[in-house]
């Protein structure tokens, strides 16, 4: 049984959905599924760009057979090698023999190292080249470590559609629903959304970053990612926070607590402390246990706020392993430009405050350590009660510093969105609009002269 959507008049999406899979990667929990998007155009000629992960090839193959209703499938343009997107490649080559492949050096290679014959049906693009399917012609862009090095990404220069690959995607299984406008996003797919691309692709910012420029100069009208929504309505929502997320600005100015206790006591700390900051006013506080929180969850959250308070044991002699491991993940991915506070605890050698510093110092770049640190003994005593105001302080005064900076970028985003705003407007004007407007213009400076 087949599940297609139509996308525009001519293009299908033929992915699947899979909410059986517990880890992507084999690592972060999904517990929403997720989908592997790939389309399919039926123009003069038809091309099916990407295909899906092993475990949904079957119904791949059968949304294929429905949309093509009888025709050969000419082309397949790989936009990414990773599995979870082109396992299915070798069984639609074999389905349909005459199907020649479209794309790039570093692809071609990979699809050699992953075992997959495609010897004679290689047609290899670089940047800027361009295929012409009949109506539709596209042009292909490489987008280089999104997330793999080989990706690129394909733009339909006809209809303002963008393959975009791993870019702009997220986790969380469509279930139906394919477009941006028929998801409430903000309410229950943003959380998904920076938890994939945090996880996924946040180590590659500047990356992300020559896409985006990339994009600028392109009429996109369509993001189909490989994975969640189509992206046809609000792109620049979408834009924003991946601007934000590749560039490690913060989206909220807020406190992220994450405590690593085995007693309670470096817990009861960091508790008191959110207590604290929220009778301080600093009411956007998120706290967690490192222990009970897949890091996964953890690094996007770090991504969203823009303080971070680490509140960690000792454990023979080190952080407590599960916060190192958190740590790790944020050295990994890049994590850089937030504020820190520091909690530590120990019943004889307390080093796991001075450690986390250090760690920061070492592997985060552009990050602010405030210099109130707390330092529990076992349990906290009376001068821990000090150690906290002047730390929830310290916080609460930071937090006030970055409301400035988060205002500007307010005002420069908004500035910016008017901007493209208008430049939209100004493409979508006949060449004698176009004319009248200028010379209106033109007329206006003068005038102020
Ligand atoms: C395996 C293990 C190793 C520990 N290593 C140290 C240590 O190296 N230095 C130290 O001061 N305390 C060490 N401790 C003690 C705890 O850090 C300390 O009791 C702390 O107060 C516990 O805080 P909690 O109540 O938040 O769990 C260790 C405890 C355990 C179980």
């Amino acid at each position: 049984m087949n599940g297609v959507r139509k996308v525009t008049e001519d293009l299908y999406w033929v992915g699947v959905n899979d909410k059986r899979i517990e880890l992507f990667e084999n690592i972060h929990p999904i517990p929403e599924g997720v989908s592997y998007n790939a389309y399919l155009l039926l123009d003069e000629k038809t091309v099916l760009f990407d295909t899906v992960d092993w475990s949904g090839c079957r119904v791949f193959l059968e949304n294929i057979a429905a949309v093509l209703d009888g025709r050969k499938l000419d082309y397949l343009v790989v936009n990414h090698m990773e599995p979870d997107h082109a396992a299915s490649l070798e069984e639609v080559l074999i389905r349909y023999p005459e199907c020649k492949v479209i794309s790039n050096e570093k692809a071609f290679m990979f699809m050699r190292q992953f075992g997959f014959d495609v010897d004679g049906r290689e047609d290899t693009v670089k940047e800027g080249d361009t295929r012409c399917f009949g109506k539709h012609t596209v042009t292909f862009l490489m987008a280089q470590m999104v997330h793999w090095p080989e990706a690129m990404v394909t733009f339909d220069t006809t209809n303002g559609v963008l393959f975009s690959a791993d870019a702009f995607g997220s986790f969380g299984s469509l279930d139906g629903r394919l477009f941006d406008d028929e998801v409430n996003f903000d309410r229950d797919w943003i959380d998904n959304a920076r938890r994939y691309f945090t996880n996924i692709v946040g180590k590659y910012g500047p990356f992300v970053q020559q896409l985006l420029a990339k994009a600028k100069t392109a009429p996109i009208k369509m993001f189909c990612p490989l994975h969640g929504p189509v992206w046809r309505t609000n792109l620049g929502y979408y834009l924003d926070k991946h601007d934000k997320w590749s560039r490690y600005i913060p989206e909220e100015n807020g406190v992220m607590i994450v405590y690593a206790s085995m007693y309670g006591n470096t817990e009861s700390a960091a508790q008191a402390l959110a207590a604290q900051l929220c009778e301080k006013g600093v009411t956007n506080v998120r706290v967690y246990d490192v222990s009970k929180t897949h890091v996964s969850y953890l690094v996007a959250e770090a991504f969203k706020y823009s303080h971070i308070v680490l509140a960690s044991v000792t454990y023979n002699l080190n952080i407590y392993p599960v916060m190192e491991d958190f740590l790790h993940h944020l050295k990994v991915l890049n994590l850089s430009k937030r504020v820190f506070g520091i909690i530590e605890n120990g019943s004889w050698a307390i080093k796991s405050g001075s450690l986390m510093e250090q760690y920061i110092d070492e592997n985060l770049k552009d990050c602010r350590i405030l210099n109130a640190r707390m330092t529990i003994n076992s349990s906290a005593n009376r001068s821990n009660a000090s150690e906290l105001d002047a730390l929830s302080d310290a916080i609460v005064k930071s937090v006030a510093i970055e409301e400035k900076a988060f205002e500007q970028r307010v005002i420069d985003d908004a500035a910016f969105a008017e901007e493209e705003a208008r430049k939209a407007a100004f493409k979508k004007l006949s060449a004698k609009e176009r004319m009248a407007l200028m010379r209106e213009k033109h007329r206006q400076e003068k005038g102020e002269a």
